[in-house]
This record gives C-alpha cells, sequence and structure tokens, in this order.
C-alpha cells in the first residue's frame, strides 16, 4: 500500500526518492507535460527555527500530473518585515521565497511588486497607502506578508481603518512565518506543513476568510509602542468613535499580557522563543520573593446576547483565543480548528508560580490544562473586563491584542466580540 504521507519521484539520476508530504511546495508539469518540477524544503534536522533548503528537481513525469492553480491575474505585493522574529525574513525572500516564484510564476514574477518594511509602522502604512484604496476599488490583491503575527494584524486593521465600498475585494494573503511565535501560520497548519507556508502559493484555489475579532476600549485607553517609552492614541470607530483594535489571535489580560508586554524588548528578542519563558519567570518568581501578582478586576463573558459575570473578583490568567496554538508547541485552545471563527476563554486564578508552571506545562502537553479543574475553558462570543478602579499600577491595566499592549485607565474597561466583516482571506494548500 502507498503511504500518503509520502510524496514519491523519481530525480535525475532515476533514483527513487521519498519525501515527507508535509516538506512539498509544488510539482510543476512542464508545458508538454513530459517533464516536471519539484520543489520541497530539506528543513534543518536539529533546529527548525533555521531557514529550510528549498530544493528543486527536474524529473521526466510518469502520472499524469496537475498543473498547479497559480493566482490568476491577482496584483502580487511581497512584504518583507525586517524586524520581525530574529530578522530572518530578507534571507528567507532570497533564498526560500524568491526562488520558488521563479518556478511558479515565470512570466508574472518580474512583475511583483516588494516592500521592505523600515520601521514599526511600514506596514499600516503601507496598507492605508496602497492595499485599502486598491481592495477599496475592487483591485485583486494577493499580499505574499514575511512576518509574524503583528504583520497581519497590521494589515488587519489597516484594512478595517475606513468602512469598506461595495466594491471592496478581500485581499488574498499567503502567510510566511518569520515572526516569533507565528501563532495564526501554526494554528492553521497545525502539524500538516512543514514549508514555511511556501506550498500556499501553489494553491490559488483555496483561500478562506481569516475570522477576527474587535476590542473596543473605554475613552483614554492608549496603545504603549517603543518598548512602552511611547503611548499612542488607538484607532476610533468610524460609527461610535470609540477607540478600538482588531485582532485575529489572541486578547488578554493578567499573566500572559504582562509576559507579552514585558518580553517586548530589543534585549528580550534577541534570544526568540526564548524570550517568553524568561519573562515569564520573572512574572511567576518575582526578585523580592513575593507570590504572582492577583490580577483584580470583575470579568464578564458574552453568550449570545447574554453578558455573565464570573464570580471570582482576582485572576491570573484571563484570554480570549481565537486560535488553537499561540507558538507551535503552545495549544491553548485544543477545541479550536483552523480559521473556525471561534472564541475560547482560557481562565485561571491566582495560584504560586510552579502551579502556574505547571498548568503551562500542560499547554505545551496538546493544551491538556483545559481539562484541569484549575482552568475555566469554554467557547464564548465575548469578553468584558472592568477595573472599576481596583488596580493602583498601569502594568497590571495592560491588555494584550495579537502582541500589542494597550494600557487602560483606572476605572477603564475593554470588550471584545466577534467581528463579521470579511477583511481578507488566507491562501492555503
Ligand atoms: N524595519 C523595522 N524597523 C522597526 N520595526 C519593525 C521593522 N520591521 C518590522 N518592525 C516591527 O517589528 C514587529 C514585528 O512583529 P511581528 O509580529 O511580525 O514579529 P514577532 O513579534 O517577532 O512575531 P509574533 O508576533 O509572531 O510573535 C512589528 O511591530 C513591526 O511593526
Amino acid at each position: 500500500m502507498s503511504d500518503s504521507t509520502k510524496f514519491t519521484f523519481k530525480d535525475e539520476t532515476d533514483q527513487e526518492q521519498a519525501i515527507d508530504r508535509k516538506n512539498l511546495i509544488a510539482d510543476v508539469p512542464s508545458t508538454d507535460g513530459a517533464s516536471s518540477t519539484i520543489i520541497y524544503v530539506q528543513p534543518d534536522e536539529k533546529d527548525d527555527t533555521t531557514i529550510p533548503t528549498v530544493k528543486v528537481v527536474k524529473v521526466r513525469t510518469e502520472p499524469a500530473t496537475q498543473r498547479p492553480q497559480v493566482a490568476s491575474g491577482r496584483e502580487t505585493h511581497i512584504v518583507i518585515s525586517t524586524g520581525s522574529g530574529t530578522g530572518k525574513a530578507q534571507d528567507f525572500y532570497n533564498q526560500g521565497l524568491k526562488p520558488v516564484l521563479e518556478i511558479l510564476f515565470p512570466a508574472s514574477h518580474d512583475a511583483f511588486h516588494i516592500h521592505t518594511t523600515e520601521s514599526a509602522t511600514s506596514v499600516l502604512d503601507l496598507t492605508n497607502k496602497l492595499f485599502l484604496p486598491k481592495a477599496d476599488s475592487g483591485t485583486q490583491l494577493r499580499i505574499v506578508i514575511l512576518s509574524g503575527d503583528g504583520g497581519i494584524i497590521d494589515l488587519v486593521n489597516g484594512l478595517l481603518s475606513k468602512p469598506a465600498s461595495a466594491q471592496y475585494a478581500p485581499p488574498q494573503v499567503v502567510l510566511l512565518p518569520l515572526g516569533t511565535a507565528n501563532a495564526l501560520y501554526h494554528s492553521i497548519n497545525a502539524g500538516r506543513d512543514n514549508t514555511w507556508g511556501l506550498s500556499s502559493l501553489a494553491g490559488d484555489s483555496i483561500s478562506q476568510p481569516l475570522p477576527i475579532f474587535t476590542a473596543t476600549f473605554s475613552p483614554g485607553a492608549r496603545l504603549l509602542v517603543d518598548e512602552a517609552r511611547k503611548e499612542e492614541e488607538l484607532s476610533k470607530d468610524p460609527e461610535t468613535g470609540a477607540p478600538i483594535l482588531h485582532g485575529a489571535v489572541v486578547a488578554s489580560w493578567g499573566f500572559h499580557a504582562s509576559l507579552v508586554a514585558d518580553s517586548d524588548t530589543a534585549e528580550y528578542r534577541k534570544h526568540g522563543i526564548e524570550r517568553f519563558k524568561m519573562a515569564a519567570n520573572d512574572l511567576l518568581y518575582p526578585a523580592d520573593g513575593a507570590s504572582p501578582h492577583h490580577y483584580k478586576a470583575k470579568v464578564s463573558v458574552l453568550s449570545g446576547t447574554t453578558w455573565t459575570p464570573l464570580k471570582e473578583e482576582e485572576h491570573m490568567y484571563v484570554l480570549a483565543s481565537m486560535v488553537s496554538n499561540l507558538e507551535k508547541p503552545f495549544t491553548i485552545s485544543p477545541a479550536s480548528k483552523p480559521l473556525d471563527g471561534s472564541l475560547h476563554l482560557v481562565r485561571f486564578g491566582p495560584t504560586d508560580g510552579a502551579n502556574a508552571m505547571r498548568l503551562m506545562g500542560l499547554a505545551y502537553q496538546g493544551g491538556k490544562h483545559v481539562e484541569d479543574p484549575d482552568v475555566l475553558y469554554q467557547a464564548i462570543d465575548g469578553l468584558r473586563i472592568e477595573f472599576e478602579g481596583r488596580e493602583e499600577d498601569f502594568k497590571w491595566r495592560r491588555i494584550c491584542i495579537d502582541g500589542k499592549i494597550v494600557r487602560l485607565e483606572k476605572k477603564g474597561w475593554v470588550e471584545i466580540r466577534k467581528e463579521e466583516r470579511r477583511v481578507l482571506d488566507i491562501a492555503g494548500r
């Protein structure tokens, strides 16, 4: 019986080769059908954060293969986010993406538009100036983005910054995971793709709307930027004037938001994914020997049209997730399926560092924390957090929306709800 997890072909020297199907980017037949170009990745066995090698093999075609569907007439833009992750996006473009584009799009790749980020606002600026006007006038866009979750969120927020016209065409986005956690990429692919998203370039036909949520804040909320050295006003809802931020991954307060905020410094970033563990340690085992902070606020959940407050007034972990995985091995919401539009609450109360570490450890075991009696896990339609003056220090009033950090006022609040608008589609295999 043939093994469906393997892809086999005869190489130039007529040797039978079998590769893991997850490593296959594309099988491109020549126009006469007599030969075929196989493109696949060879991952670094020891370190999956190292850019994989892209291999190209020309073979004689035996079974009839289908030419992959390539972007039919879409205007293609490539966004290289040089500040994402540990700064590998440009190298990945040169070594991984460019050679694949040359094979998949021999006639059109020269016309692709390349944008390289120069600052923290580059993706948002590009979206406001270029992508939004084009999408709004009905241009079919394909945006290949080499970034982490932050790049996608900037795209989403830029595209939603004005009410859409009747002609609005949701851009198709190809996600290449060059960030640190890449929650969205890992949740969508959940172990099915090993090609750093390159295989999505070969399959134009499969794309699905990206589910998103909207966070609405009390009037004095401010976005913290530049390692929290500066504050900025948030965008305003065009109808209500309330400060808003859209997300597609996670909204949190408490331990998770604190560790994302504390670890987002140039110094921590050098450590890649380890930065989250390092910041976690500092929060769970404060230097003065005290126990971890008890986060105080009123928390309510929305189910249908009914808001229900939780009875607990102190918390450690309050997180609403639109995805299954916050990092490749960290399954925060095992019931979430790729792009299913569900929102799940994960909550636990104040506890000591050891127990918090135990619960986090269970999340690294395929999401077993949700079975633990200490954890509340449920599907929700919305989440509201109201401080009511209970937290003096602003650092305990930080909210994380997909990695961005918003500081609320003492009596501030935030409300998260699923958003119905279709802003962009994610390309799949
Ligand atoms: N050239 C640049 N100079 C300064 N900032 C940049 C530059 N390019 C990108 N950035 C910023 O770097 C941040 C990268 O965020 P992104 O989410 O893409 O990566 P990440 O945080 O490493 O990954 P993840 O969110 O998946 O953990 C964004 O805030 C982006 O605006």
